[in-house]
């Protein structure tokens, strides 16, 4: 069974498209690492799930059932850790838990929640004075409670350290281990890339890119792009350059040369220009890595990166 379904999902509001024509499948057990800036729709997909926000068109299905039609039986599975989570002052870390337990009518030991999440030691404490990162943790150590069959995570690093940051990526482990389904968001690729067993990526409302790590580093490949500078007047044969063995792709801007190609042909490139009598005068490679990818997709990059420059 399909965790989440999502099929031709479209979220308008009066001059936005804030979700366009999403159709999606995450697995049952799966973890969904949901990428994209600032406004690409994250948010808005899942409220969608949750049925805090009406999808305009389509159908989303959540653990089997109707996200709108039987919204309270998806969120009695679900645990959400929301964007902008909110702590209530006055309240111990402790109350939070309980008060996550009640609602969902559930028993159990509160302390054991707040040791998974390393805040046992504030327990006592009014989470008024918690640290964001420990606000973080105690919002997600409420999203674990009654061991839920989904975790929806909104941008869960955010306000954590890198040793929190770490933590939260362990905890997914392990819940992934148990056989939650894990669906959360992020607008940094390196905090999903350690976790997730897919990603997909949104950029305008729209579903850029749907695909595992693996599939993504096999799009990035081992190309590199030489930058190669040229002096004088002979002109590079850029044909020639193209037959050479691992060259994919040149072009030249003024006395510039772009030359994509595998790690290992850079030195036939420039063997090939210095016969063509060409002067270089200066040259450098850069890796292409899955930070550059992604930003490709989301349109990020350098500025002329509309589209990704990769055959995914
Ligand atoms: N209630 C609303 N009314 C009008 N526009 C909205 C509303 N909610 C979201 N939007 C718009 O929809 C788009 C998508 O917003 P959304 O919050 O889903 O993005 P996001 O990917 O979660 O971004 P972030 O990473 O900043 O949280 C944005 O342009 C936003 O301004």
């Amino acid at each position: 069974m399909a965790a989440i379904e999502l099929d031709g999902v479209t979220k308008r509001y009066e001059d936005v498209t804030a979700v366009s024509d999403l159709s999606l499948t995450v697995d049952d057990g799966e973890v969904f690492g949901f990428l994209g800036p600032n406004g690409a729709g994250k948010s808005t997909t899942i409220n969608i799930l949750l049925d805090f926000v009406r999808a305009t068109e389509g159908t989303v299905r959540v653990l089997g059932h109707d996200a709108h039609r039987e919204s309270v039986a998806v969120r009695a599975r679900t645990g959400v850790l929301p964007e902008g989570f909110d702590v209530y002052d006055r309240l111990t870390g402790r109350a939070h838990v309980e008060f996550a337990m009640d609602s969902k009518g559930v028993e159990g030991d509160p302390d054991a929640v707040l040791r998974r999440v390393g805040i046992a030691d504030a327990a006592d404490r009014k989470a008024g004075g918690y640290s964001k990162g420990m606000r973080q943790r105690l919002a997600l150590g409420m999203a674990l409670v009654g061991d839920p069959d989904l975790l929806i995570l909104d941008e869960p690093s955010s306000g954590l350290d890198p040793a929190g940051a770490k933590e939260m990526r362990e905890i997914v482990l392990q819940e992934a281990e148990r056989g939650t389904t894990v669906f959360f968001s992020s607008h940094v690729l390196e905090q999903v890339e350690a976790v997730c067993d897919r990603v997909g990526i949104m950029r305008e409302g729209e579903l850029v890119a749907e695909d595992t790590i693996e599939g993504l580093r096999d799009a990035v490949g081992t190309e590199s792009t030489l930058r190669v500078t040229t002096a004088g007047d002979a002109i590079p044969d850029t044909d020639a350059l193209t037959e050479l063995d691992g060259v994919s792709s040149v072009s030249t801007d003024g006395e510039t040369l772009l030359v994509s190609c595998d790690g290992d042909a850079k030195t036939a490139v420039i063997g090939e220009l210095e016969s063509q009598g060409v002067e270089v005068t200066d040259f450098e490679t850069r890796e292409a890595s899955l930070e550059d990818l992604f930003l490709a997709y989301t349109g990020r990059g350098d500025g002329t990166a509309d589209e990704p420059e990769v055959r995914a």
